[in-house]
């Protein structure tokens, strides 16, 4: 691989880094320390632990991997990580390394003690998986040159660093790379309270007059995830900001969220248009992912990884080994009575990864 080559690869990897208003205001409300890192308290403790060992040895800390649905913190860790540490991180994701040498491209440009940060890592190709084995255990890469018989491979040194993973599917992973992460992070939904102190913390930041009990029911409806409550919080503020007098309380959260179609358990239309046809169309199931992807016209990824988690978790949707089952408190979400003989000999709780396919609880 050229140098021109290397820095080609490079411009790649780096180019899926989001850059819009969105993602900037995303940036201004992220906790920039762990101390400032709201809820899983979990994860932080556990976190706090590897990174302080590691900084009193003065070593860079093991690699870590980060697991959860979408918008539960795991950049926000990623980049606390990075901060703690007073490490600069390099940032890329898993679509982003098509091929080994945009990874090698990566690599090649740590300096001993940088954090990479390696989103949807669940996604990345497999020769670049492979390349990251060796790189993450052994610090260093074999970068091929030429094709065929000609074909030959230079060894390359990778300074000391630290990788940070973050995926919806840790699942997907394969064996060997889940293996070299010295640490998980399992990012859990968040609590109502937590929440509520998400969206005061970023009321604060962007100015908003927020009231306790507009906070209280934004956080209610946030599907347990702060980016959802940081946008509900937007949408929010502007409804009052139009229609009302700027205050945000509970009567004008409650009248905006009508309007973007978030209902009083947080779910929005895709939530609902995935009850609605597992209800109406397949009478409760079970039915394949696919199958209702199809239905609600989604990918089965965003059905699988984007919704079903948190309907799982709100006890409206079981995973069984033969579909998914629309549980009796979905059919009543939907104003429909469940049926007398309900599909319960399909629960298999151990399907769910989550163990909360529970049908009837
Ligand atoms: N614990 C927290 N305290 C305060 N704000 C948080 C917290 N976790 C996340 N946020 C806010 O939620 C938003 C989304 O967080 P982040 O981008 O880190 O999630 P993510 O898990 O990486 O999402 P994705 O998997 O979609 O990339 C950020 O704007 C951040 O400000």
């Amino acid at each position: 691989m050229s140098e021109h080559d290397l820095e080609a690869s490079l411009e790649r990897a780096l180019a899926s880094t989001p850059a819009d208003g969105e993602s900037d205001l995303e940036n201004r409300l992220r906790p920039a320390r762990l101390a400032e890192f709201i809820g899983q308290p979990r994860v932080r403790e556990q976190l706090d632990l590897v990174l302080r060992g590691a900084l009193g040895r003065g070593s860079p800390p093991d690699h870590v991997l980060l697991s959860g649905p979408p918008g539960l913190g795991k950049t926000s860790l990623a980049m606390i990580i990075g901060a703690e540490l007073g490490s600069p991180v390099r940032i890329t994701s898993g679509p982003a390394l098509e091929r080994a040498g945009d990874l090698a491209a990566m690599l090649s440009n740590l300096v001993e003690g940088d954090v990479l940060f390696i989103d949807e890592i669940h996604r990345m190709a497999r020769p670049a998986e492979e390349m990251l084995y060796l790189a993450m255990e052994d610090f260093r890469v074999d970068v091929v040159v030429g094709k065929g018989p000609g074909a030959t491979s230079i060894p390359l040194d990778v300074a000391p660093f630290t990788l940070v993973g973050a995926t919806t599917r840790a699942g997907a992973l394969t064996g060997p790379l889940r293996d070299r992460f010295g640490f998980t992070g399992h990012m859990e939904f968040y609590e109502p309270e937590d929440l509520e102190l998400v969206v005061r913390r970023s009321a604060q930041i962007l100015e908003v007059d927020l009231r306790p009990d507009g906070g209280r029911e934004i956080a209610h409806r946030s599907r347990g995830t702060p980016r959802i409550a940081n946008r509900l919080l937007r949408r929010v503020r502007d409804y009052a900001e139009v229609r009302a007098d700027g205050a945000v309380t509970r009567d004008v959260a409650r009248a905006a969220l009508a309007v973007y179609d978030v209902d009083e358990l947080g779910l929005d239309r895709l939530d609902r248009a995935v009850l609605s046809a597992l209800v109406r169309s397949f009478h409760g199931g079970p039915v394949g992912v696919s199958t209702l992807a199809v239905a609600v016209g989604e990918e089965p990824g965003t059905v699988e990884e984007v919704c079903e988690p948190y309907l799982v978790r709100a006890g409206m949707l079981a995973r069984t080994p033969r579909g998914r089952v629309a549980t009796p408190a979905a059919w009543r979400h939907l104003g429909q009575e469940p049926p007398a003989t309900g599909a319960d000999s399909t629960d298999d709780p151990a399907d769910d990864p989550r163990g909360q396919g529970t049908l009837f609880g």
